[in-house]
């Protein structure tokens, strides 16, 4: 059984230089309470020409949380409480390919997840879950988001694979090279545990992934700073503005959402018997996994 008949609501996640979205009509902040801690920022709830959105800064606003500090878990289940369905996550990268330039988006399809100090499941003693990471993204949301980056005038990639980095440094020379050599296309520091945690909340989830640098592998060009970042970004973050813009009717006029498998993968994951699972851990999982908690 899925949330076959769910109207859309569109969750986006704002990284880097993406810390509110333009065109809101009855615009609010409001804090949205977890059990899983505080979320990186209150939620602006807004709607674009009809279609509901919720908007958090990933960061907070002004740029206070380092990625190894962000409350993932919060954050993804503040945007599940608030009724999203869609999220969309918007990131700046570094570039691991000389086709990749700064500027573009890539809607990338893989991650490879070597962050080691975060929390990054929803389930734990009293409650057991296996989700499937085999495909990561909501490829129906990467349709839609193509479609309006595209639409939009931006250099878009379609598929590529994201290594989810711990930082906050920078990589060494070595293990950019050593990423370059496992066909990773794009690096960053945050779309992981993110991913992971909406895919038990049972999120469609797409990440937009815009290129600011060359990291530090390319001979013609500077290693990555932050200020080479900053001044990418600022033009980076207008495109995905006006890109949302496009993106939302899009996914408003989808009726196809509610067969998508991401909204069912918590269907066979249990593996914690009825009688056994923790009051606890069941009362903490209301939102993310009610679905199947409550039949
Ligand atoms: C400001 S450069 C490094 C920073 O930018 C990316 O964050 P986000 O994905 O939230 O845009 C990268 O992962 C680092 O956290
Ligand atoms: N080169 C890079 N490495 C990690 N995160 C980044 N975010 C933007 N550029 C990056």
């Amino acid at each position: 059984m899925t949330n076959s008949n769910q109207t859309p609501v569109i969750g986006i996640i704002g990284g880097s230089g993406v810390y509110d979205i333009e065109g809101l009509t009855n615009k609010r902040w409001e804090r949205v309470h977890s059990p899983f801690g505080e979320t990186s920022d209150e939620l602006l709830f807004g709607e674009l020409d009809g279609q509901q959105m919720v908007f958090l800064p990933r960061h907070g606003r002004g740029h206070l949380i380092p990625p190894s500090e962000i409350n993932f878990r919060a954050n993804i289940d503040a945007l599940k409480r608030a009724g999203v369905t869609d999220v969309i996550s918007v990131s700046a990268v570094g570039s691991l390919r000389e086709n990749l330039r700064p500027g573009m988006f890539v809607i990338v399809d893989q991650f490879i997840d070597r962050t080691f100090a975060r929390e990054k499941s929803f389930f734990s003693t009293g409650l057991v879950a296996h989700v499937s990471m085999a495909h990561p993204v909501c490829s129906r949301l990467g349709d839609h988001i193509e479609v309006a980056a595209r639409e939009t005038g931006i250099e878009v990639a379609r598929g590529g694979t994201y290594l989810v980095m711990e930082g906050p440094q920078f990589s060494s020379l070595a293990e950019s090279e050593l990423y370059r050599s496992w066909n990773c296309d794009v690096i960053g520091m945050t779309n992981m545990p993110e991913a992971k945690l909406a895919r038990e909340a049972e999120l469609c989830y797409a990440t937009v992934a815009m290129v600011t640098d060359f990291d530090c592998w390319h001979p013609n060009h500077d290693d990555v700073t932050v200020e080479a970042i900053v001044k990418v970004l600022l033009t980076n973050a207008d495109n995905a503005r006006s890109m949302v813009r496009k993106v939302a009717p899009r996914i408003h006029a989808d009726a196809t959402a509610g067969t998508c498998a991401c909204r069912s993968a918590l269907e066979h994951a249990l593996i914690t018997g009825p009688d056994a699972r923790a009051p606890e851990m069941l009362k903490r999982l209301d939102a993310v996994a009610g679905r199947v908690l409550r039949r």
